[in-house]
């Protein structure tokens, strides 16, 4: 069975179809990026997967069960995480209390397994050395790390990640990208993670792409392919390559 199905999935804004009969599914482990231009529908979907949105037309289906009308929280419970662009930790809390107050309300842990899977996910993202340090008082980059962790705590099966590259160095894209690849084989943990920058470099590290233009997906499959779809470049087209 599929980890995650979304059936035609319509979502409207006003007389604006953001989501225009998406279809997409992932299993588990799956490592998936979605690309595709600005206002394309990237950050809609996500919504639509995570319970931010209802869908206008479509249905939404995790392991197997209609999620559709579910609010976010109760999805959260089942396993769809969700790491922000732009995190918003605590700031006068450490770095694992942060951690951990994700593992109890996301992950419904009591909180000696809060803490031991707070320990876990920081031990996986590197930032168990700084776990006594004020949240507030990290770079940039360990800040995304931080939301990941925060993500991971949580048990998801499903990671949703918004455009965590934005303000990273081209070094810190790729090791964020190899970290959560490594969660995705080595867990079993299937992420959706959108990107725009670095395009092409971080696109070809995914097990499948899936390219949207205006509330479609025009192309999915392996990197290469999809990338290199006449479609695909046709919507990029005088756009760089990154
Ligand atoms: N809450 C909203 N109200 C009205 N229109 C919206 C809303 N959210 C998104 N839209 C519109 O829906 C379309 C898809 O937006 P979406 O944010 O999903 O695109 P995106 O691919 O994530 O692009 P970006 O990277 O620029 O956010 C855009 O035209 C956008 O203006």
């Amino acid at each position: 069975m599929k980890l995650l199905v979304v059936e035609n999935v319509v979502k409207k804004f006003g007389g604006l179809r953001a989501l225009d009969g998406v279809s997409l599914e992932i299993d588990r482990g799956e490592f998936v990026a979605v690309v595709g231009p600005n206002g394309s529908g990237k950050t809609t979907l996500l919504n639509v997967i995570n319970g931010v949105y209802k869908p206008d037309e479509g249905r939404v289906l995790f392991e197997g069960r209609d999620v559709t009308k579910l609010p976010a929280y109760k999805r959260a419970a089942l396993g769809i995480a969700r790491a922000f662009q732009v995190p918003r930790p605590f700031p006068d809390l450490t770095v694992l209390e942060n951690v951990v107050v994700g593992a109890i309300f996301n992950g419904g842990y009591d909180k000696r397994r809060a803490f031991e899977a707070a320990e876990e996910a920081l031990r996986y993202v590197k930032l168990y050395e700084k776990r006594n340090q004020l949240a507030g008082k990290l770079t940039f980059n360990e800040l995304r790390l931080l939301e990941l962790a925060r993500a991971l705590a949580s048990n998801p099966k499903l990671l949703l990640m918004d455009e965590v590259m934005a303000g990273l160095s081209p070094t810190e894209i790729d090791e964020m990208v190899r970290l959560v690849k490594r969660l995705a084989e080595e867990r079993g943990i299937a992420a959706i993670s959108l990107v725009e920058h670095r395009m092409r470099a971080v696109a070809q590290l995914a097990h499948r792409v899936v390219v949207m233009h205006q509330g479609h997906v025009i192309a999915e499959g392996p990197p290469e392919k999809a990338l290199n779809d006449p479609r695909v470049i046709e919507v990029y087209l005088g756009k760089s390559w990154r």
